[in-house]
């Protein structure tokens, strides 16, 4: 039986299935196959293969493969459309298809808030998922909002800005489109931008959470847990997890590339091939940002992220050998255990 994912918590995992919540545990395939590498441990969002046990007990059987991963600290690289399993990243929520990045009006046109959202449009690219920049509380601005969303359209080439009031209602219904088709998203913003306020506007008065989960001893009693998974009333489904919402230590690095799509084509008509535009004659990067067509602000944040997405490689790295080391390790004591007689 398919089920998705809305919770794990220690070998247990909360699904939602057809017939309805379900707790299960982690089959011996599961098991196994996280032990070599945590990537394949189920995380919120994952589909997965159910099976009942004859005991009336649910085992999750295996986890289908995802079209889309937050994976944080690790070398297994998300490509857009697939997860590569060789890595030891830990995965963070699958299966997402919308990622909305929040910034609220009143802050959205400080450079330290452009930065933010630059890193968080790289992260929601970096998953697999499409990003949409929702800037939250526009009822707090009214003079020169079409600019402010202007400036932050700059700061994220190719991706969907827009306002949005969850006081005053404005901008929701656009919002709630992105999730049509039943899509699954997950919010992205810093603390206080108003995350939680409009999943409950999105959600309306029929929110569905999954607070009440009945627990498997039978005895009918419900156990309280965090509200990691939001089924809204007319189908969609929003994941907000703890992880997911503080933003860092990711790698980043094919997301960086795509969030400064402009800076990337600047260059490509750098007199020198590895121009690192800095003082390079004939540099085409240099030179926009002389005659104003790119903010200066862009080109150092662009140098920034790609600082830490090399850090962050480096150290993705440095893990992958130590773990092949210990690998190694390993095979040669079994080795040498085993000649002797
Ligand atoms: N004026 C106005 N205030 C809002 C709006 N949305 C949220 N707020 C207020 O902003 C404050 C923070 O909102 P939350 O929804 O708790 O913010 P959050 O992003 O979930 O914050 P964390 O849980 O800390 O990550 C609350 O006092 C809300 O009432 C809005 O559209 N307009
Ligand atoms: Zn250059």
């Amino acid at each position: 039986m398919p089920a998705r994912v809305a919770r794990v918590d220690r070998g247990v995992a909360e699904v939602l299935a057809a017939d309805g919540q379900h707790q299960a545990k982690y089959g011996a395939r599961i098991r196994r196959a996280s032990a070599e590498n945590p990537v394949e441990l189920p995380c919120v969002g994952d589909w997965v293969a159910l099976r009942y046990l004859p005991e009336g007990r649910y085992e999750l059987d295996h986890v289908l493969p995802r079209s889309s991963a937050f994976v944080r600290g690790g070398v297994g690289r998300v490509s857009r459309g697939g997860l590569s399993g060789d890595g030891q990243g830990h995965v963070l929520a699958a299966n997402v298809d919308v990622v909305f990045v929040t910034e609220p009006s009143m802050h959205a046109s400080d450079f330290a808030d452009l930065g933010r959202i630059e890193r968080m449009v790289a992260l929601a690219w970096e998953s697999g998922g499409t990003p949409v920049v929702l800037i939250t509380k526009a009822d707090l601005f009214d003079q020169g909002l079409d600019e402010l969303l202007a400036d932050v359209a700059g700061v994220a080439p190719g991706v969907d800005v827009h306002a949005v009031s969850s006081l005053t209602g404005d901008g929701v219904d656009v919002v709630r489109t992105y999730l049509d088709g039943a899509k699954t998203a997950v919010v992205l913003g810093p603390s206080g931008a108003g995350k939680s306020t409009l999943v409950n506007s999105l959600a309306g008065d029929g929110v569905m959470e999954t607070q009440q989960v009945r627990a498997g001893d039978g005895r009918g009693r419900h156990t309280t847990v965090h509200r990691e998974m939001i089924l809204l009333p007319a189908g969609g489904l929003i994941i907000d997890t703890p992880g997911i919402r503080r933003v860092g230590l990711y790698d980043i690095s094919d997301g960086v590339d795509l969030v400064f799509s402009d800076i990337e084509e600047l260059a490509e008509s750098c007199r020198f091939g590895d121009c690192s535009h800095t003082s390079e004659p004939a540099c085409a990067v240099l030179a926009a940002v002389d005659s104003g067509d790119l903010p200066e602000r862009r080109l150092e944040s662009w140098f920034k992220l790609q600082r830490e997405a090399a850090w962050m490689a480096r150290r993705s790295d440095a893990r992958l050998r130590a773990e092949e080391t210990r690998k190694w390790k390993i095979i040669h004591k079994s080795v040498r255990g085993r000649s002797r007689p």
